[in-house]
């Protein structure tokens, strides 16, 4: 396994996979970093236990990985997976070159990210055959460049991107068979697209408003102004969903204030990073809706003023 980005995700899955005996590399974006990694393994901390983890890790853009001597020399292979999980706005046209060379080999590509539009830009350089998106429930928080805490236990949904493609590979059993062997809930979904809508109708509203008001993921329906707002904004989020095409959203609202309850205690990840003053992946998620709506011609006052909201909060 190779995971590009040792944030909270990529460091919760690296963590679990390595103790299991998995062979597995982080690639992350700093020399420091990988550097850190090397010596110190990660530190993960779940709810009973902290564990500290041997890793093997390098720098995406070290010689190794960059070589155009020996392009294949060190690069994965058929049987490899390349796990993507950095953030939407980390997807460059430098990363997606990364990505696609390390690829090359025949690897399969399993791209971890909430919202919607890196999917048609890695389409463009990872073949449909290797291309897999997924959808994971489990919460990760990265406490430093070497500690993670695991904060919720979830599911990891993957599958082909492409609707065209329907044989269940090799990879696609060893990966199965892997995941189990870390512990890792998992299944396998050939409805993908659904998947991502139903994901990103739950971020278009719990992640904006609970980094607006400045709540964790519980108090956010508590205020019945608040709920209003939530309301509108799931109407109108998963009328466009539906027009573009997702399926099995009856109680979808119920779902959500599901969701609520059961990550009460959760800031949103929009919210962390609105208060670390990062940039946001507002745009792959409300602003993915207006994209959507524009294309259907159909109105999205609501995500359109959660896109320019949140953008404006991080200067
Ligand atoms: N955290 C969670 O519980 C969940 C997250 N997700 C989704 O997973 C994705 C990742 O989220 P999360 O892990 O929280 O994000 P983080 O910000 O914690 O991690 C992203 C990582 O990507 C690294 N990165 C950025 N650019 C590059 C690059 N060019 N090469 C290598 N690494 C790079 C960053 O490195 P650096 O720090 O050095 O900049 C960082 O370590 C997001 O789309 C998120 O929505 C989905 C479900 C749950
Ligand atoms: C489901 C939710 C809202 C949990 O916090 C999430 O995915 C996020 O914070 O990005």
């Amino acid at each position: 396994m190779m995971i590009v980005g040792a944030g909270s995700i990529g460091l919760m899955y690296a963590a679990r996979l390595a103790r299991a005996g998995i062979s597995t590399t982080l690639l992350t974006r700093t020399t420091a970093q990988a550097q850190a990694l090397r010596e110190q393994g990660i530190t993960l901390e779940e709810k009973d236990i902290t564990s500290r983890i041997s890793i093997k890790a390098a720098a995406l853009d070290e010689p190794f990985f960059t070589s155009t001597e020996s392009p294949n020399e060190g690069l994965p292979n058929q049987q490899d997976w390349i796990w993507l999980t950095v953030k939407q706005p980390h997807l460059d046209d430098k990363l997606l070159h990364h990505i696609a060379r390390l690829a090359a080999g025949g690897a399969s590509v399993l791209c971890l990210q909430n919202g919607i539009g890196h999917m048609e830009r890695l389409q463009a350089v990872i073949p449909p055959e290797n291309l897999y998106a997924a959808v994971s429930t489990e919460g990760a928080l990265r406490v430093n460049e070497t500690t993670v805490k695991h904060t919720g236990n979830g599911l990891l949904t993957f599958g082909y991107w492409s609707s065209q493609e329907k044989e269940v590979k090799k990879a696609q059993k060893m990966l199965l068979q892997t995941l189990s062997l870390a512990g890792i809930n998992r299944e396998l979904s050939n409805q993908m697209g659904n998947r991502v809508y139903h994901k990103l109708l739950i971020n278009a509203v719990i992640n904006p408003l609970t980094a607006i008001y400045g709540v964790r993921n519980g108090e956010l329906p508590l205020n019945p102004s608040r709920k209003r707002l939530m309301m509108a904004l799931h109407a109108e989020s998963e009328s466009v969903l539906r027009a573009a095409g997702m399926q099995d959203s009856e109680n979808s609202w119920e779902r959500l204030l599901t969701i609520c309850i059961q990550t009460a205690g959760n800031e949103s990840s929009m919210l962390r990073d609105v208060s670390a003053g990062r940039s946001t992946e507002v745009e792959w998620i409300n602003g993915g809706i207006s994209a959507l709506a524009k294309r259907l011609n159909k109105p999205s006052p609501l995500n359109d003023a959660m896109t320019i909201l949140i953008k404006s909060l991080v200067i």
